[in-house]
């Protein structure tokens, strides 16, 4: 497993169990629930834009980091998984 394995089996799990010290619990107890999730993906691709634009290499690198997460979110509350989409990378694959 590497570390985004790791992280996605925590994500997986903070959804299946919410925790009040979790980011992800806070993140899917917002009352607008998955649309709160969607939202953060739309602000963190923003974010890696003007990164990409202006930023030095840590920012670029901090601000993918922050929306690959939440897009592990949204796979995770939609029950799909990182296999699914390393699957569909080796797919496309030529
Ligand atoms: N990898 C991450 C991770 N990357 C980014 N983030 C959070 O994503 C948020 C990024 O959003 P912003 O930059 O907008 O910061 P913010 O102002 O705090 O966010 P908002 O208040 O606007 O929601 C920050 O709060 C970060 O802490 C993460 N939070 C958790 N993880 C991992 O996810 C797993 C589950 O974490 P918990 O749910 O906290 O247990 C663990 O393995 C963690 O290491």
């Amino acid at each position: 497993m590497d570390v985004l394995d790791e992280v996605f089996s925590v994500v997986r799990d903070r959804v299946r169990n919410p925790r009040e010290d979790s980011y992800v619990s806070s993140l899917l107890s917002d009352p607008k629930g998955l649309d709160r999730v969607l939202e953060k993906i739309g602000e963190e691709s923003f974010e890696v834009v003007i990164a990409a634009k202006n930023g030095r290499d840590g920012e670029i690198v901090a601000e993918s980091a922050d929306l690959i997460f939440h897009l592990m979110v949204m796979l995770a509350v939609k029950g799909i998984s990182l296999d699914d989409v390393r699957a569909e990378f080796a797919r496309r694959r030529k």
